[in-house]
Formats: C-alpha cells, sequence, structure tokens
C-alpha cells in the first residue's frame, strides 16, 4: 500500500522553536500528520538512531509513515518505512539497490528532466520543489511555482508531494496544480500551536481535493 502523503510533516529540531524533537512528533501526529520526516543535518549518527526508533514507535502507533532523510542506513537501522534523497545525495538508482523493494524511496526534483530521471531509477513518490521561497532551506534554489509543479505533473504518473513556503492559505492552490500531498516544515513545527496548525493545513489539503 503507498502511503498517503496528505500531510508530510518535516522534523529539524533547531526550526521547531526550541521544542524537543519528540514533543514536536508528538504534536503532529495528534494534529493529523499523515507522514513525518526526520531531517536531521547535524546529529550524529547515534544520536539519529535512538531519535529514529523513539519515532518509528510514534508513528507506528498513529499509523503514519516515517520517512529519514539523506540517511539510507538510518532508515535500515530503525526500520523506517522509507527514505528521502535529493539530487546532491546517494544517487536514486543506488538507493534503489540497497532498499530493496519493500521500502519507500522519496527523491527530491524540481524540473521535468529530474523527475523523469528519480522514477526511472526506483522513486515511489516525489518531493517537488521549491514551490514557493522558502527560509527553512538556504540552498533551495529558485522557486519553480506552480507552473513547474504543473509540468513535472503532466511528466509522471508517481505521487507528487509539493515543498517549499507551503501553508493553510496556498496549500488549496498546490494540491490544485496536482500535488498529491504537501510537505512543510515551518507552517507545522514553526507554530505556537504544532498540533491545531497540522490540523488546520490537512484540513485545507482535504477540503481541496473535493
Ligand atoms: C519531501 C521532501 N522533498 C524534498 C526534500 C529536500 O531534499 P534535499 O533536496 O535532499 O534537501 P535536504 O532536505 O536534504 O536539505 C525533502 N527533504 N523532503
Ligand atoms: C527541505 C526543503 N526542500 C525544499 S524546500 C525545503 C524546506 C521547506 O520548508 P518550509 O515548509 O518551511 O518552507
Ligand atoms: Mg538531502
Amino acid at each position: 500500500m503507498m502511503a498517503p502523503w496528505d500531510l508530510y510533516v518535516i522534523i529539524t529540531t533547531n526550526l521547531g522553536g526550541g521544542r524537543p524533537t519528540l514533543e514536536l512528533v508528538r504534536q503532529a501526529l495528534a494534529g493529523g500528520a499523515t507522514a513525518i520526516q526526520l531531517r536531521e543535518k547535524d546529529l550524529p549518527a547515534r544520536e539519529l538512531v535512538e531519535l529514529g526508533r523513539e519515532i518509528r514507535q510514534l508513528t507506528r502507533a498513529a499509523g503514519a509513515t516515517f520517512i529519514v532523510n539523506d540517511r539510507l542506513d538510518v532508515a535500515l537501522a530503525v526500520e523506517a518505512d522509507g527514505v528521502h534523497i535529493g539530487q546532491e545525495d546517494l544517487p536514486a538508482r543506488v538507493a534503489r539497490e540497497l532498499l530493496g523493494p519493500g521500502k519507500i524511496l522519496g527523491v527530491s526534483t524540481g524540473t521535468v528532466l529530474e523527475a523523469r530521471q528519480a522514477v526511472a531509477d526506483g522513486a515511489d513518490y516525489l518531493g517537488v520543489g521549491s514551490i514557493y521561497a522558502t527560509r527553512s532551506k538556504e540552498d533551495a534554489g529558485e522557486p519553480i511555482g506552480l507552473a513547474g509543479l504543473k509540468a513535472i505533473r503532466a511528466a509522471v504518473t508517481v505521487p507528487l508531494v509539493a515543498i517549499g513556503g507551503i501553508n493553510s492559505n496556498n496549500a488549496a492552490e498546490v494540491i490544485a496544480a496536482g500535488a498529491d500531498g504537501v510537505a512543510v516544515v515551518s507552517a507545522v513545527i514553526g507554530a505556537p500551536d504544532v498540533a491545531a496548525a497540522a490540523r488546520e493545513l490537512l484540513a485545507a489539503v482535504r477540503r481541496a481535493r473535493h
């Protein structure tokens, strides 16, 4: 069964307003996040594994998908559902070989060429963006906008998760442009009430689909 990508919350603790990682995860899940990504750039592998094990338990109990960013070794070690890699990470084809067919492989793409290549290499879903400007990733590049998303939607059939500057005010137009779900950092973990922010964004995504 492919994961529901309606609300994919990315956990980068230093963008979470000083709150502990697991508290952010618990609150995002309480607000209905359908997928959680552990995205910590500065933690040693040992700490990533410890956190990943806890998040595995929390996501399993909530029925949510758990993806580890960048680190295929950590994803396997904590029995995550899969790994997300970008254009500068492990090549997607290599990641697919190491993962085998049973785990989810997500790949970041910003162009039709990248999207087609990622699918050919074995991606199960694509992170598409940055759609809008974002302050959560320094090297996010120029926004591709809804036009970029629509072009990728027309080129591939795998699920598309739109990312970059998405919030409850613009989620509807992103879904209308062809995204299957939204991936967010600041709109959820940067909010004063993480659970309420997740609930509001999830409702916006689901409303947009009907
Ligand atoms: C769902 C999703 N889409 C895109 C990204 C970005 O991945 P990447 O380009 O490798 O950048 P980092 O997140 O590793 O800085 C993502 N993490 N998740
Ligand atoms: C990880 C990532 N990849 C492309 S944009 C981005 C950051 C998205 O963060 P926000 O939802 O706060 O704009
Ligand atoms: Mg990466």
